[in-house]
């Protein structure tokens, strides 16, 4: 069924960006222009930044509450607003709220989700019906991370980033930590000893070996060297069930799947282990999402 949004009192039309989270990253090689070649899957999560919209008869780009730090030029959401007027030659325009949740910086990829849904959400609002290959090539323009979202499954993810197949995860629940620091993620990317020989799982799983390979993220040693307080947060997850870092990290995650036998078992657990958390840590409880709330707004 059709997402249909909530409507507040000035006409603000209420759209979700959720969060990704990277099961794994492995680091598989690096491409002569510096980029990376990654094997990851991306999970999309309920945790979500809300994106509010009302349509402008007048053509301007207005955002009524920017982040701390981020002017509104440079944010996500009016970049993509007016990447996706420039290219459509839209006569229409739209005031921009955002109800920021996701940790930035936190390897969750919300700017991009942010940016994904402000494109999904006008090619619906302004009647564009542009197709969903269209809109992931222009929002490639605005992020790495910005395709997966409007392509709004989850998915196995090569290449730079740039090759997604959609796959089935598990139902589950997740405990997920925000150490209190803001990662960069060119500087992880850059670093001498970061791993980039990784053996391709894809390889492995048609040789028929893909249970000796450990799924890890390859990022996570050098952030963790970076900012010890992501290794604080994963040895402390770690006494409750196997801990990792998402992305470029900050933010790290233990994953409890649903057992079938047992309703609501990942969710109590998540809820247990977030119950222990000391005072001086952050963290929350999400689920996965089977698929983008607006995965319809784009035509394949
Ligand atoms: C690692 C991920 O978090 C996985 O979701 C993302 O791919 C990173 O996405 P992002 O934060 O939007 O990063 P971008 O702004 O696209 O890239 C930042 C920098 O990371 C490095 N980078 C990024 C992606 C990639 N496949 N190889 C790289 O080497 C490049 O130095 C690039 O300049
Ligand atoms: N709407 C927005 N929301 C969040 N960050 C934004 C937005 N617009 C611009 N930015 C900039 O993008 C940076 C990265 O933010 P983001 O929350 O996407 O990081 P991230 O979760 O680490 O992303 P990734 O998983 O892609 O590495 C912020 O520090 C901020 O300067």
């Amino acid at each position: 069924m059709s997402f249909t949004p909530i409507i507040d009192a000035q006409g603000f039309a209420a759209f979700p960006a959720p969060a990704k989270l990277n099961l794994f990253l492995h680091i598989t090689g690096r491409r002569a222009d510096g980029y990376h070649l990654l094997e990851s899957i991306f999970q999309l999560i309920d945790a979500h930044d809300t994106i509010w919209l009302r349509v402008r008869q007048d053509g301007q780009v207005i955002h009524h509450n920017p982040i701390e730090n981020v002017p509104a030029e440079s944010d996500l959401t009016v970049r993509a607003a007016r990447l996706l007027q420039g290219h459509t030659q839209q006569q229409l325009g739209v005031d921009i709220r955002v109800e920021k949740r996701l940790p930035m910086g936190g390897g969750m990829g919300g700017g991009s989700s942010d940016a994904a849904t402000v494109l999904l959400a006008l090619n619906r609002l302004w009647s564009l019906n542009l197709s969903r290959q269209a809109l992931m090539t222009l929002g490639l323009q605005l992020g790495a991370d910005v395709p997966f979202f409007i392509f709004g499954r989850n998915a196995l993810v090569e290449g730079i980033g740039e090759i997604m197949t959609p796959i089935e995860t598990p139902v589950a629940h997740f405990v997920v930590l925000h150490p209190p620091v803001h990662v960069p993620t060119p500087a992880i990317f850059g670093d001498p000893e970061l791993t980039r020989d990784t053996p391709s799982l894809k390889v492995a799983l048609l040789e028929g070996r893909a249970d000796q390979v450990e799924l890890k993220n390859d990022l996570e040693p050098v952030a963790v060297r970076k900012f010890p307080q992501i290794a604080e947060c994963i040895q402390w997850l770690s006494q409750y069930a196997p801990a990792k870092m998402t992305g470029s990290g900050s933010c790290v995650f233990a994953q409890f799947i649903a057992d079938g036998a047992e309703k609501n078992a990942s969710q109590n657990r998540a809820n247990a282990v977030i119950s222990c958390l000391p005072k001086e840590m952050t963290g929350f409880v999400s689920s996965t999402l089977s698929q983008h709330q607006l995965l319809d707004f784009a035509s394949d």
